[in-house]
């Protein structure tokens, strides 16, 4: 049964459970981490600190059919046909869903601009950290689904990489395919729209999916970032929106302060049909834990590098090994496109790289609640967003490794 399956897929441990997540930016740390001390070699000179190593790998070409391409692959769905999602009784209660009557359930596509608050009010509706976020626009790469359950409903949240015009590698061209398989699928859109910017129509970010429905899908707009702008300006932009779009609602919001964000919630319940819940009600995204492992990675490459660093680096995470009675042991691999972004990543003396580390194996303890040994190798890569067959490798096709 094609439900069943898409449930087995998410099944715990395997995928992210409500008592984990991010930790806020700045938030402080808990207790002072055990040494885990590994010295490694480089032709910069080994730097380690506790519990963090890095190594600092020649250039050498990844082997295309090694150990990771055989590791097992976790499809993530599209939507499953919400006919098969109804259970048996049995199968409901251990899936943690109740047969309600007035149960809600369904998709949420929410699109916009690069930097436009997408991954922040998503982030906001789950009460979880599940996106990255930084000031940099196109942070996000993949489509992110998020849940939100609670017993009367589920809202399942499609975050998609902001919206871009220009595609400049293969890596935008699938980022661009998964926004439209999200819009494809959805129940409902949310729009988002920066208030701060000069208003400008939407027409083209919801032709490719939701022109192509049959039926039409309800659209809000939402005006984000209001917080930066006079309450003046708030209310002609609205009128703007609401003059010049075909959208069914335009709401006001600060979703960094989380102002406003019960009413984009309680629009989406408005709109979601009645049905049971696709997914346990204790999960909270379908991405396993190594995922957000990687993606931890990628938000400190952000937030520590400049220019076009961040956008040429992919993250893999290569190994994560649980182990009960040690702390995990996780090994990553960055991935540049040029030996001089090599260099960049390393820093004098591999500085940079201890201290990108350091910040991402903190980050990630706090994440899993626990000690991790954390080893991260830089290696060149070159042309890889534009490589189809390794950007489906990491995971922008659809399928990302499942352990
Ligand atoms: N002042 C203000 N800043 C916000 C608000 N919402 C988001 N931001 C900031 O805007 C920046 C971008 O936020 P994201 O949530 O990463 O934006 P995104 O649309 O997901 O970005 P992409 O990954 O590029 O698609 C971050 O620095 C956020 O802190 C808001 O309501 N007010």
């Amino acid at each position: 049964m094609e439900l069943g399956l898409a449930l087995r897929l998410v099944a715990p441990p395997a995928c992210l459970s409500r008592r984990r997540a991010f930790p806020p930016p700045g938030a402080p740390r808990g207790s002072s981490f055990l040494s885990g001390r590994r010295e490694c070699s480089s032709r910069s000179g080994a730097v380690a600190s506790g519990g963090v190593s890095y190594a600092v790998v020649e250039q050498e070409e990844v082997d295309e059919g090694d150990e990771e391409m055989s590791r097992p692959r976790l499809e993530l769905i599209e939507k499953p046909d919400r006919n098969l999602a109804l259970l048996d009784e049995y199968e409901s209660e251990e899936l943690g869903t109740s047969l309600c009557a007035n149960h809600k359930s369904g998709y949420v596509a929410v699109l916009g601009k690069p930097n436009v608050g997408k991954s922040t009010l998503i982030n906001q509706i789950v009460g979880q950290k599940l996106s990255i976020v930084t000031d940099k626009p196109q942070t996000t790469r993949h489509r992110i689904l998020g849940i939100c359950s609670e017993p009367e409903y589920q809202i399942i949240l499609y975050d998609t990489p902001g919206v871009i015009k220009k595609e400049m590698h293969k890596l935008d061209s699938m980022m661009m395919k998964n926004v439209q398989s999200a819009i494809g699928n959805a129940d409902c859109v949310v729009v988002v729209v920066d208030a701060c910017k000069v208003p400008e129509k939407i027409d083209e970010m919801l032709e490719e999916g939701v022109g192509n429905k049959e039926t039409k899908v309800p659209v809000v707009l939402v005006l984000n970032k209001k917080d930066m702008i006079k309450p003046g300006e708030i209310a002609k932009k609205l009128e703007w929106y609401q003059k010049f779009t075909d959208v069914d609602d335009v709401i006001p919001i600060s979703a960094k302060f989380g102002n406003g964000v019960d009413d984009i919630k309680e629009w989406i319940l408005s709109k979601l049909p009645l049905g049971p819940a696709y997914y346990p009600k204790d999960i909270a995204s379908e991405h396993p834990e190594r995922f957000f492992v990687g993606e931890i990675v990628r938000e400190k490459i952000f937030l520590q590098y400049r220019q076009e660093i961040p956008y040429a680096c992919q993250v893999n995470v290569t190994s994560y090994k649980s182990r009960p009675s040690a702390k995990d042991f996780i090994q990553v691999e960055i991935l540049v496109e040029r030996e001089s972004q090599r260099s960049i990543i390393l820093g004098k003396e591999g500085k940079a790289i201890k201290t990108l580390a350091t910040a991402s194996r903190l980050d990630i303890e706090d994440f899993l609640q626990k000690k991790v040994y954390l080893e991260i190798d830089v290696k060149v890569k070159e042309n890889w967003r534009q490589d189809e067959r390794l950007l489906k490798r990491y995971g922008y096709g659809g399928e990302i490794q499942a352990l």
